[in-house]
């Protein structure tokens, strides 16, 4: 199983540091973890650094066995926030040439199966042969995601996935993503400012805020009134819907947040 584990990471530009002293126990395959915080808190600096994007103190210890055959050592992706479009694309060829990266040029039916499995599981078959200029917001999101989980990585960072997406494809793509960790035994890592998606989501959820990892642990325990007070400055109640579902209700600024 593949396992990610952080001690005392940090990430600086230039001489501001935006994040220091990130420590975390082990996050292994098959969980999802939500990564909330304010704007600015550090959340896609974490991922970039996580995915070997940036340099920084501290370790960022990836461990274990990849599940997919062939793969010497566990892979990170990363899906950024804003995610640049060659308009002369299709969506299919960009998805072929999102995995291909780094690869060999020659293509197998299996890898073919594989871009239509997970057109299919977006639910953007019809797009397939469109190209990438012509999407509107939304399903461009869409297809990132897909590019993103065509190469099957062991850790999939997500940066605000579905900031784009209504309300139906928010559902679909994070029960997605889900499934996918739980079946292919993948560690994910959602950045999502919706907190109540967290909460329906996550397995576990971490807190960023001035610089710092303020919380991590269960949903229920970790999303608390104090805490929102604390980290965003709301005043706001957290209920409990049937099936014991979180549910965060914001009544109203408290003062300012971190
Ligand atoms: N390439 C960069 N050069 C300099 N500063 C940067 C760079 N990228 C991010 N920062 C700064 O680092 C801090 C953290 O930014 P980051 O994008 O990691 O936050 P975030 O939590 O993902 O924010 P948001 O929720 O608004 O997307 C911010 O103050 C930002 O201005």
């Amino acid at each position: 199983m593949v396992t990610l584990r952080l001690d005392g990471v940090g990430v600086s530009y230039g001489r501001r540091r935006v994040l220091e002293g990130i420590t975390t126990p082990v996050l292994a395959g098959g969980e999802v973890v939500a990564v909330v915080g304010p704007n600015a808190a550090g959340k896609s600096s974490l991922f970039r650094r996580i995915a070997g994007l940036i340099a920084g103190v501290g370790e960022v210890a990836i461990e274990g066995r990849s599940p997919v055959a062939g793969r010497s050592r566990p892979s990170a992706c990363y899906l950024p926030q804003d995610t640049a479009v060659n308009a002369v694309l299709t969506v299919y060829e960009s998805i072929l040439l999102a995995f291909k990266q780094g690869g060999s040029w020659s293509v197998s039916d299996d890898e073919l199966k594989r871009i239509d499995t997970v057109l299919r599981e977006l639910e953007i078959e019809d797009l397939a042969f469109r190209g990438l200029g012509e999407l509107s917001g939304g399903q461009r999101q869409l297809v990132s995601i897909a590019q993103t989980l065509a190469r099957e990585p062991d850790i999939l960072l997500l940066d605000e996935p579905t900031s784009a997406l209504d309300l139906h494809r928010q559902f679909e793509v994070l029960s997605l993503v889900q499934r996918l960790a739980r079946e292919r035994g993948m560690l994910v890592l959602i950045s999502i400012h919706d907190l109540n998606q967290a909460l329906r989501f996550a397995d576990r959820v971490m807190v960023l805020a001035r610089s710092r990892l303020v919380a991590l642990g269960a949903p229920r325990e970790i999303v608390t009134p104090a805490l929102l007070a604390d980290v965003y400055g709301v005043r706001a109640r957290v209920e409990v819907l049937e099936g014991e579902l979180p549910y965060v209700v914001v009544e109203g600024a408290a003062g300012r947040a971190a």
